[in-house]
């Protein structure tokens, strides 16, 4: 066994099929993870494969660091299904009910509230710098087609309103819009309908990894931009492809919750580790 690559133990689990691999690095000063590891692990046939990865770290601000990685190598802001799935593992480990996460946007508060545990997701991000898109242009109806909306939750959202989600053509109007010059730093893509003014249902394409069944920043940042079209109240349930989240946009934040599901436990194998990096 090389010394230069201990076995990396991980654990694999999913928020309404938006899955992701865990890595705790609370004990590994710095964190382990590099752009190169996270593609060679996100590989669906060479390595695990996952929507996003997430990192815990230890923390001088809040109760842990985490940082996300989509499967192409790229960091993601913000990621709120993976937020929920640690914030459900790690409260079980510690046995509390409360819990906060630092994440690229700040400080993220999680509570368990009769068996559901709710992550605050943060004020959403309603000004054209802080999204960001490239210039000062009407976020509620971007010069776009189809008229998309625009927000930030941490990371950038383009949410395009049709008539039937189901019909829309997320792989290829996704993947043009996620590089349109209109965002800077790239865009996650949602493609929603309205179904009742308290549910919504949604399909992602989401920025450096394509099509997902799920995603909780999206379900947030859409259920934002659906109240500000007057479409639905301030709570809405949001069928997924994968399954059912909720979000309830109150005066401290937009909050979420959904399933989450612990899959497996593995360990990386050092060969693997030597190969990755
Ligand atoms: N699945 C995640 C979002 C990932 C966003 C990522 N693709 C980005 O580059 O912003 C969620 O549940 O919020």
């Amino acid at each position: 066994m090389s010394d230069a690559f201990p076995p990396l133990p991980f654990a694999k689990m999913h928020g309404a099929g938006n899955d992701f691999v865990i890595i705790d690095s609370r004990k590994a000063a710095g964190g382990v993870m590099t752009a190169a590891l996270a593609r060679a692990i996100g590989d669906r046939h060479r390595g695990v494969g996952f929507d996003q990865l997430a990192e815990l770290r230890v923390s001088d601000a809040a109760d842990l660091d985490l940082d996300f990685w989509n499967s192409d190598g790229s960091r993601a802001g913000a990621c709120g299904n993976a937020t929920r799935c640690v914030a459900v593992r790690v409260m079980d480990e510690l046995a509390r009910d409360s819990l906060s996460l630092r994440t690229a946007r700040g400080v993220l508060l999680a509570e368990r509230r009769g068996g559901q545990v709710w992550v605050n997701m943060g004020a959403p991000l309603l000004d054209w710098h802080a999204v960001p898109v490239a210039r000062a242009v009407d976020l509620d109806a971007l010069p776009l087609p189809g008229a998309p909306a625009a927000v930030g939750m941490g990371n950038p959202h383009c949410i395009h309103f049709v008539d039937d989600a189901e019909a829309a053509p997320v792989a290829t109007q996704g993947a043009l819009v996620e590089h349109d010059a209109l965002f800077p730093e790239a865009t996650n893509v949602e493609f929603v309908s309205l179904i009742a003014p308290d549910h919504l249902r949604l399909r992602v394409w989401e920025r450096g990894t394509g099509i997902t069944l799920a995603c909780g920043s999206g379900a947030c940042a859409t259920a934002v931009a659906a109240h500000r079209r007057g479409l639905t109240g301030r709570r809405v349930a949001i069928t997924a492809d994968g399954g059912r989240l909720d979000v309830d946009w109150r005066d401290d934040g937009v909050w979420l919750t959904g399933p989450v599901a612990h899959v497996f436990d593995g360990t990386f194998t050092p060969e693997f580790l030597a190969r990755a990096t």
